[in-house]
């Protein structure tokens, strides 16, 4: 890694830091092999004190990321630097200050979560209260059942609860809320945020846009082995330039007005002409007003409906959300 990219010697490294990684795997096919390239030039840095997401569409290449900044899988090539050092092939005392998630299958199946959790806890020097995480995590009421008897929601907390055994500087989550229902999905994200507010470094994965706008200080779109977009959730939407929805429902004699006569700011303007960007549908008794319009075709549809005598059923300007931002960048199909 270049010397000028480092932080000065006197405040700590970023907790990671990702700079052209690449990584290729080899794959047979038919007599010979072929290359796929699962990362593509992928640089992104996650800091202390806060819960860095990676998002992406299936096949993006988070978990080659994360699995990379771990010391699990070798690049390629480009630089990994796990608190301030290389984690590949890293010692024990570095293994420690990182905690991982792992999924289930990473789990000793017939260990019951009350003994497997304290014998994870016996392995580190400064282990966290265990039995007080077990009880926050909910774990106490199913802490001598067989790990392979549990759901997938129980699982999960057991295995942040194992991730977060030794204290860690960082914790790598993969789908951190996979399989909760929705309060136990409240008791691990504030756990979550409680982890950063103590300085430690939380680094994701998830697919659920939500997740990250509740959760994600910044959030990195991953899309085709490279980052496509990184920021704040704030940043990536008002960077998208686009305003939002506006959404009005329609009284029975409004929709047959606009049947009869469609109004002229509905019209699609023509390629290059202002409002081009705009798309004007009515579904049902719904009108969705989509793109790059403003306050003008507000009014426009405002002196519309004052026409028609009528107040609409609803009205609503929707702001755009990262999963509108999301789609924008990486597109709708699937993958
Ligand atoms: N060991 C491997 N051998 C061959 N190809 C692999 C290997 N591991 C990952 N890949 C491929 O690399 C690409 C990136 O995979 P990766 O698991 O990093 O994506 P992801 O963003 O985590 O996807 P998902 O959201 O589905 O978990 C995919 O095309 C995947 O099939």
């Amino acid at each position: 890694m270049p010397q000028d990219r480092r932080e000065p010697q006197s405040s700590p490294p970023p907790a990671v830091e990702v700079r052209d990684l690449v990584v290729e795997f080899k794959v047979s096919s038919g007599p010979g092999f072929h290359t796929v390239q699962a990362v593509n030039g992928l640089d992104f840095t996650a800091f202390h004190g806060q819960v860095t997401a990676l998002l992406g569409p299936n096949g993006a290449g988070k978990t080659t990321t994360m699995e990379c900044a771990q010391g699990l899988l070798k690049p390629t090539s480009g630089a990994v630097r796990l608190l301030g050092e290389n984690p590949w092939n890293a010692g024990p005392q570095l293994r420690a200050r990182a905690g991982v998630m792992l999924q289930d299958g990473g789990l000793p199946q017939s260990a019951r979560p009350g003994e497997f959790l304290r014998h994870v806890s016996s392995m580190y020097r400064t282990a966290a209260d265990m039995p007080r995480l077990m009880q926050r995590l909910g774990i106490d009421g199913f802490a001598r059942t067989p790990l392979r008897r549990l759901s997938g929601g129980q699982k999960q907390r057991v295995a942040l609860a194992a991730a977060l055994a030794g204290r860690p500087e960082i914790v790598f989550l993969d789908e951190p809320s996979a399989g909760l229902d929705p309060q136990s999905r409240g008791v691990v994200f504030d756990l979550i945020r409680q982890l950063t507010e103590e300085g430690v470094a939380v680094v994701l994965t998830t697919h659920l846009l939500d997740d990250a706008q509740r959760l994600a200080d910044r959030v990195v779109i991953v899309d085709r082995g490279t980052v496509r977009a990184s920021g704040t959730v704030a940043e990536l939407i008002a960077g998208d330039g686009e305003p939002g929805m506006l959404r009005i429902g329609l009284t029975a004699g409004q929709r047959e007005a606009w049947i009869r006569r469609p109004p002229s700011w509905a019209a699609p303007a023509a390629p290059g002409e202002p409002g081009a960007a705009v798309e004007v549908r009515l579904e049902g008794e719904e009108v969705t007003v989509t793109g790059q319009f403003g306050a003008e075709l507000l009014a426009q549809a405002s002196r519309w409906l004052e026409a028609t005598g009528e107040l609409p059923v609803s009205m609503s300007l929707q702001p755009r959300t990262l999963e509108d931002v999301f789609l924008a960048i990486a597109g709708e199909e699937i993958r």
